[in-house]
């Protein structure tokens, strides 16, 4: 490309990224400015949308022309965009950059940003503004998994597995890592259909293990919730790739055995106790409720009388 028509290409760019990035649109406008057309690169303000707490929205893939924007004018525009921000008394700056528009991350981590998080095909960045340290929350703290505790009442059998991935071969309960989205009690019936073959139907879910810096959670906590499954299909076909082996134990020998892992043996006695004592002893059930949102929930606590759900007072 000539020299001259590189130029005149770079002024027909820029004032697209002007337009394109720099526009007070009403739509987009978080600080209703209207600016001059002709102002320097990066004394407009880049178009975000302002959210309850005072912040400011961008999303880089919601400005038309993005892939003909430089991540230099970037950069200028995002610098004066912050700085108009900052007078205004906006506490953060969140900046959603599709996958493919990664070239603005370095320029905006130049001016401070911090990646927030990154999903598959995004990644979010912001900026405290605001007095003192960040009140911003942070994303996902913590893994999700889920195990299943098959128990047979008519056999006093507990379906359990041994993972061939595990270093040490002891008894456990199949289970693994809820899918977004998904219920505990139906992670616990997938996972225990995958892993083993068994059919099985949610009961109430026992325990939670909570546990920092978890190696498989890439540093993140783990929550291992342990459910009550009742089983309605008895033939084992189990996962090869996950598990060594897979058997109906007695629920006596799963107690005793020194070949299992503290979490299980723990839940095996409450099993054995709930099955002497009933389980409404061990049992948090599970019940759906609607939000104020109009969404619904799944709340687990031990079963509430009826009489309590109605009552109003003390006496
Ligand atoms: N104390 C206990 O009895 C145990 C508790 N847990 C808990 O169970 C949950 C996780 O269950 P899992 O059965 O481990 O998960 P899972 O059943 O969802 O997935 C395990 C499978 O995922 C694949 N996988 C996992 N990480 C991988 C990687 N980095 N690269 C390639 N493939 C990979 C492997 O095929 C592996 O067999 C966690 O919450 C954990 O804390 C897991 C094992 C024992
Ligand atoms: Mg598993």
């Amino acid at each position: 490309m000539p020299p001259l028509l590189r130029g005149s290409y770079r002024r027909v760019v820029l004032a697209l990224a002007r337009r394109v990035v720099l526009g007070a649109g009403p739509r987009w406008s978080a600080g209703g400015s209207s600016c001059a057309r002709d102002s320097p690169l990066g004394a407009e303000e880049l178009r975000g949308e302002l959210d309850r707490f005072g912040g400011v929205s961008v999303r880089l893939g919601r400005l038309d022309a993005l892939d003909r924007l430089d991540p230099v004018a970037f950069q200028r525009a995002l610098q004066a965009a912050v700085q108009k921000w900052r007078s205004e008394g906006r506490v953060a700056v969140w900046l959603h950059i599709p996958i493919l528009q990664s070239r603005f991350i370095a320029p905006a981590a130049s001016l401070g940003f911090c990646f927030h998080h990154a999903e598959s095909d995004s990644s979010m960045l912001s900026l405290w503004l605001g007095d003192g340290p960040s009140r911003l929350p942070g994303y996902a703290t913590h893994q999700v998994g889920v195990a299943g505790a098959v128990f047979d009442e008519n056999t006093r059998k507990i379906l359990v597995v041994q993972d061939r991935n595990k270093l040490k071969n002891m008894w456990k309960f199949p289970g693994g890592l809820s899918e977004p989205g998904e219920d505990i009690g139906d992670t616990a019936v997938r996972e225990v259909f995958e892993e083993t073959g068994i059919k099985s139907e949610f009961r109430s879910l026992l325990s939670i293990r909570q546990q920092h810096t978890h190696p498989g959670a890439f540093g993140k906590s783990d929550m291992y919730i342990i459910c009550r499954l009742k089983p309605y299909s008895f033939t084992i076909n189990f996962c090869q790739r996950e598990c060594l082996k897979c058997e109906w134990m007695n629920l006596s020998d799963l107690v005793k055995t020194k070949n299992t892992t503290p979490i299980t043996s723990r839940v095996a006695r409450l099993l054995l106790y709930g099955y002497k004592e009933g389980f409404d002893k061990i049992d948090l059930t599970m019940e759906e409720l609607p939000a104020v949102t109009g969404l619904f929930y799944k709340l687990y606590h031990k079963k509430l009388p009826d009489n309590y759900k109605t009552m109003t007072g003390m006496d």
